[in-house]
């Protein structure tokens, strides 16, 4: 009957539909709700670096695995998440036993090794890497972000991970994953990019827009040109980490004002649909080019948003109330 339909019902005929998750997440109320609306799903912080390779010489595999089990248990496809990244890097992967800056050489030896570990643990089981993630810099005068892997390695990281990663399981699907990519600066900058790495033969399959938006951004325009230019490199393009935010966007951790309200009103739940309901419909529009769209955890009741860019200001970016009751942006995203 149409009460068991979930939104991966909705939307078999157009592409799969995700969550981010994590140990806790996947027993209980959560994953139960995962398993009637979803159809994939993204760990949010097990593969990290730091998380699953804390020491040089030990690797942490029991939540990683936790999900990997999870996902075939319930045919669950799984996205990686992320192979090489500037954020939530173990202490010892930029220094040497002496706690010095190590060379180019021992940086991508250690690459190649966690990289070959990770990828080989789960080949068959995870459909989807997204290899590198965030490295174009938030300055629009600038161009690769200036992190640990620019400054000791220069381009060439990226370039490395992406062939490690294929040469690793070579049927896996290979992401690049950035933010904001639907802002006309950043966009162009991702696109030039990809366009490189592409033009240079590297295997990058597939570009991860991560989707942090919110009630004011992007526009439908901006949603449109992002992904036709993309799709135009011949790469396909997913919607990797996907939330609505109902502040605007801040780039920086700052503590809330003690004025800053954190209700959700009725006017929020009722732009908060009105954007999700556009969204879906332009996902819909482009699902030749469009592989999956993935949300970033499963409901209000748990949202990193709670604790980026303001500590303690709620927030209520996703489908599903903290009560894992449907809210109206579902209505909106599921009738068409
Ligand atoms: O929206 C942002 C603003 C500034 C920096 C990073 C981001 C997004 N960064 C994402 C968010 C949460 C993490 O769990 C993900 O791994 C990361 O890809």
């Amino acid at each position: 009957p149409a009460a068991d339909k979930g939104l991966k019902d909705y939307y078999k005929d157009y592409f799969p539909v995700g969550v981010a998750v994590g140990p806790q997440s996947i027993k209980g109320p959560e994953a139960a709700l995962i398993k009637a609306q979803f159809n994939s799903v993204t760990p949010e912080n097990a593969m990290k670096m730091g998380p699953i390779h804390p020491e040089e010489n030990r690797y942490f595999w029991t939540d990683a695995d936790a999900i990997v089990d999870f996902a075939q248990a319930n045919k669950l496809r799984v996205r990686g998440h992320t192979l090489c990244w500037h954020e939530q890097t173990p202490k010892w992967l930029f220094k040497d036993a002496q706690g010095k800056q190590v060379s180019k050489d021992v940086l991508l030896a250690r690459l190649k090794s966690h990289i070959e570990t990770v990828v080989k643990r789960y080949k068959g089981r995870i459909y989807a890497w997204d290899v590198v993630n965030e490295a174009i810099d938030d300055n629009p005068q600038a161009f690769l972000r200036n992190s640990e892997w620019y400054q000791i390695c220069g381009e060439d990281f990226i370039v490395k991970a992406f062939e490690y990663a294929h040469a690793a399981d070579p049927k896996a699907v290979l992401f690049y994953n950035d933010y904001n990519t639907e802002r006309p600066e950043k966009r162009e900058r991702v696109y030039r990019l990809l366009k490189k790495l592409k033009d240079a033969g590297v295997p990058v399959h597939g570009v991860g827009l991560q989707g942090h938006w919110s009630i004011f951004e992007p526009t439908e325009q901006e949603l449109r040109t992002a992904i036709e230019q993309f799709a135009s490199l011949g790469l396909q393009v997913q919607i990797t980490e996907l939330d609505v935010s109902v502040y605007p966007w801040e780039k920086e951790r700052r503590a809330r004002r003690p004025d800053e309200s954190d209700a959700y009103t009725p006017e929020l739940e009722q732009k908060q649909a009105a954007q999700y309901q556009m969204f879906f419909r332009v996902f819909r529009d482009y699902k030749k080019h469009l592989t999956g769209v993935t949300f970033w955890n499963v409901s209000d009741k748990y949202t990193w948003l709670d604790t980026y860019p303001v500590p303690g200001r709620k927030n209520y970016p996703l489908l599903f109330d903290q009560n894992l009751q449907p809210k109206k942006a579902y209505q909106a995203v599921v009738k068409f």
